[in-house]
């Protein structure tokens, strides 16, 4: 869309959209001119903060204190940081992060509250998972709540302030948890071996030690079988966050707002549908087809294609899930009678 009215500051930050997020770019740009750039700032400073937190050369005590500080450098014009590793692929970001302080202290109050009270939480969030692994379920929920579910919390916020949305979509905080934990845990399952090459690892000690003694193990032929049951727990567990999806997908209004929030939604789907039971996740990163990305892009406008897009990979993962994934079959049995029930 049309970026030329806008400052030069801003149109630096549209290029730094671009360049940090292949997934959010497009959607975020084509979003409804009163919140675009309340958006798309809001993109920038989590992504900078989420590239401290990404930096695993950076000092843990230098780390920590930024990620507490960082949404008070919002307010400090002119702001920026060198010290993020040459390795980080957003570090440049941060050395041009003035540039996203001017133009968020040039957003309307009511969107830049939002940003800063989200920025804030999140900072203190990552705090608490500065260590390398997580333990238990509840801690895993609460680590995608932090990284993501605020994310969605934020959003829904913008999303009515701006009033294009109603009251309702801001003030129903577990649906839009919901949307960032199904983003997230998407993005965790996927990602095992190239997070286990990081030396980061996001699944949870309490599920993935039912099934190996190190989480290194299911890289190993004679341990496949035992990563496979794994993998597909966590989708089983992932795919538990769809009733509140379609409950929050069927509050909006907006069209550009529905396209931003359904597009992220059935590319994770899919996502998940591909994972299942899929050795390769165990071996290398895994991502569905361009086309297929594009298809679902396309088709992904209206609730109806949004439960077809749904149905049609709940009912494929159904026909390849054995029998004995009752977890898996709860899961999609609860979402597929949700889709009939609303016919
Ligand atoms: O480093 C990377 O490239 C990936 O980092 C992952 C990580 O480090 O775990 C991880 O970093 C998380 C911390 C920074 C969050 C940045 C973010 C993402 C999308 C946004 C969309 C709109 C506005 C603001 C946004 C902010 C990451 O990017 N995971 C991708 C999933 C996060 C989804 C966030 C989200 C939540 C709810 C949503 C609802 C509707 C539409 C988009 C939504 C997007
Ligand atoms: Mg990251
Ligand atoms: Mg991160």
């Amino acid at each position: 869309n049309d970026q030329t009215e806008e400052t030069a500051n801003m149109q630096r930050c549209y290029y730094w959209l671009d360049k940090t997020s292949r997934s959010f770019s497009a959607v975020i740009k084509a979003l409804h001119p009163d919140i675009r750039r309340a958006v798309c700032i809001f993109y920038l400073v989590l992504r900078g903060l989420d590239t401290v937190e990404d930096d695993m050369s950076l000092d843990e005590n230098i780390k920590k204190d930024l990620l507490k500080s960082f949404h008070d450098k919002l307010f400090e014009p002119g702001w920026t940081f060198k010290g993020i590793g040459p390795q980080e692929k957003d570090r440049q970001l941060l050395v041009e992060f003035d540039v996203v302080i001017a133009e968020f202290l040039r957003l309307e109050t009511k969107y830049s509250e939002v940003i800063a009270d989200i920025c804030k939480k999140m900072g203190a969030g990552m705090i608490k998972f500065a260590h390398k692994q997580v333990e238990t379920v509840d801690h895993y929920n609460l680590y995608c709540h932090y990284v993501a579910g605020l994310v969605g919390i934020g959003l829904s916020r913008l999303f009515s302030v701006s009033n294009l949305e109603s009251e309702m979509v801001g003030k129903d905080v577990e649906c839009s948890n919901s949307m960032g934990l199904f983003l997230q845990k998407t993005n965790i399952i996927r990602d095992y071996h190239e997070d286990l090459v990081d030396g980061r690892t996001w699944w949870p000690h309490q599920i993935w030690s039912l099934y190996a003694g190190k989480l290194g193990d299911f890289v190993e032929p004679q341990h496949e079988a035992a990563g496979l049951k794994c993998l597909n727990h966590l989708v089983a567990d992932a795919l538990d966050l769809v009733p509140e999806v379609f409950k929050y997908m069927s509050r909006l209004q907006d069209q550009s707002i529905f396209n931003f929030c359904a597009i992220p939604q059935v590319m994770a789907i899919a996502t998940l549908s591909l994972c299942y039971n899929n050795r390769n996740v165990l071996h290398r990163n895994v991502k569905i087809r361009k086309g297929q990305a594009v298809q679902l892009m396309m088709r992904a406008t209206n609730m109806t294609a949004f439960y077809e897009i749904f149905e049609e990979h709940c009912l494929e993962l159904k026909a390849r899930a054995p029998s004995n994934d009752t977890r898996t079959h709860h899961a999609l049995d609860r979402i597929l009678s949700l889709i009939n029930a609303q016919r």
